[in-house]
């Protein structure tokens, strides 16, 4: 096999089209690993790409014809929104037998691009990156979808190809990967861009809100994760939700949860409350054994409020001591546990193909529901205490808002709301994506 990755490398060509994110993380790590790569962006771009990348070790080419022409493995690293008028524009100019893929969030509408405009010759072997451009490759799922292969050697190019990844490869059927990723990563985005958008409604920035309130491990990991998805850009989010038909079903679930949840606070009605939020715990965590997968302790030192000067927010341990943190409500945990029980997820059967993300969100979700105490402290914050009670409306309102935007399947509105929100957070971005960087690194860590 050693040979034969030998000769490939000498011989054969792999083509990218797209270099924003995703395509630049391919092109650096297949290049470096020795592959011979050539990559496209907008043909408007062409000169400055070609200035700016004369010292890297692929090439860039004028325009998605030229790296089709050429390239035995083709991957499209594009908006999902964009992605069926640019296979159609370029998908014909496939080089002959050769092999192509695309790294969209969501496989169905791709696939049925490529099965649309590709030549029939043309095999389709897809991947899917289950994380970020600035994580770590290493270890993470890493999705390949043999749709349509006429010969098993094809199959090993493209292994061999992203080797160099060192990512765990999970080996799906592109309708397997929808109801994988719509149960896991689109319910784990709506909860934290609802999040944001609740918090850019009241124009709060949590962590300069006192030092008893969105205080400790669990709020950090909410604000931190919030504004990483809102530092992003918004058509990740938003491909990934709309064109997934899958994530409009779960979406809406996480809202109507919510939804009800926070009218059952508001009714006071404490036993039903608890009776389903065990039931909920019952079919979620009732097999857990073995350590929880974050401790809120790890997670404690991750506050942006230290870094606010001159603010109520100071958080020295003096002030510490001397205020009692107010106990959160925390409806978007309750209510990610109670729709995963009520969809029927056992979101631990999603592991091998879960994102950073959704760990996290997992690990916090476990978190309430299985360190003692807690989730009755919770349940009592609920019923009882009135601070949370403005921010939980508003929660309910932003997560009903992005199930309807999916449901509608607006990119425009998507998009609108999203930078609104991205506006408000924007002063807080070089500060939130450091701290968020070191907790995501700690989190993982952590998570093996
Ligand atoms: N970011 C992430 O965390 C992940 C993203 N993905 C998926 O990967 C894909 C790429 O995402 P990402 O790299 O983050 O997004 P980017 O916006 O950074 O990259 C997409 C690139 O494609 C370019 N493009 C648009 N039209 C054309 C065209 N006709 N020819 C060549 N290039 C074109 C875009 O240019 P312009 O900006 O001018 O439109 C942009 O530079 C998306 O489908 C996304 O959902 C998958 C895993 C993780
Ligand atoms: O970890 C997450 O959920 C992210 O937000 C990063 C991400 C975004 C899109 C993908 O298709 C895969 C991973």
């Amino acid at each position: 096999m050693e040979e034969q990755i030998k000769e490939w490398k000498a011989t054969r060509i792999i083509g990218i089209i797209g270099l924003g994110d995703m395509g630049l993380l391919y092109a650096n790590k297949f290049s470096e690993a020795g592959w011979n790569v050539v990559c496209c962006d907008r043909e408007e771009f062409y000169e400055e790409l070609k200035d700016k990348y004369k010292d890297a070790k692929f090439s860039i080419v004028l325009n998605g014809h030229y790296v089709s022409r050429v390239s035995d493995y083709v991957i499209y690293s594009v908006e999902a929104a964009n992605l069926d008028k640019i296979v159609s524009l370029y998908g014909p100019s496939t080089k002959v037998k050769a092999i192509v893929g695309g790294q969209t969030s969501c496989k169905s509408p791709e696939i049925a691009a490529f099965e649309k405009y590709l030549p029939p010759d043309v095999d389709i072997i897809t991947v899917h990156s289950l994380h970020g451009p600035k994580v770590n490759t290493e270890g993470q799922p890493l999705v390949i979808i043999n749709h349509r292969c006429s010969d098993d050697k094809n199959l090993q190019f493209i292994e061999s190809i992203v080797s160099c990844l060192k990512s765990k490869h999970v080996y799906l059927t592109f309708e397997e990967h929808d109801r994988i990723t719509a149960d896991t990563q689109a319910v784990t985005h709506a909860a934290f861009l609802s999040m944001g958008a609740a918090w850019a409604k009241v124009k709060v920035y949590p962590w300069t809100h006192g030092t008893n309130k969105w205080y400790g491990g669990l709020e950090n990991v909410k604000v931190n994760i919030s504004l990483r998805i809102y530092s992003n850009k918004w058509h990740v989010y938003a491909g990934l939700a709309i064109t997934n038909p899958h994530a409009h079903h779960q979406i809406l679930q996480y809202a109507t949860s919510a939804t009800e949840l926070f009218s059952l606070f508001l009714a006071g009605k404490r036993e039903e409350v608890t009776k389903r939020l065990l039931e909920a715990k019952k079919f979620v965590f009732g097999n857990h054994t073995g350590l929880l997968l974050l401790d809120d302790l790890i997670l404690e030192q991750y506050s942006l409020s230290k870094g606010i000067s001159n603010s109520e927010g100071s958080n020295d341990n003096e002030s510490k001591d001397k205020t009692k943190t107010v106990p959160n409500s925390h409806l978007s945990l309750l209510a990610i546990v109670d729709s995963w029980y009520r969809l029927g997820i056992n979101p631990y059967d999603h592991m091998i193909c879960s994102t950073p993300l959704f760990r996290i969100f997992l690990g916090v979700s476990e978190y309430l529901f299985l360190e003692p105490n807690l989730l009755e402290q919770t349940i009592d914050a609920a019923m009882n205490d009135q601070s949370f009670r403005t921010d939980d409306l508003e929660f309910v309102i932003a997560a009903r808002e992005w199930s309807s935007i999916v449901t509608f399947q607006s990119f425009d509105l998507y998009e609108e709301r999203f930078e609104q929100v991205q506006e408000f957070f924007k002063p807080m971005f070089p500060e939130a994506n450091k701290l968020g960087n070191e907790m995501m690194k700690t989190l993982l860590s952590h998570s093996k």
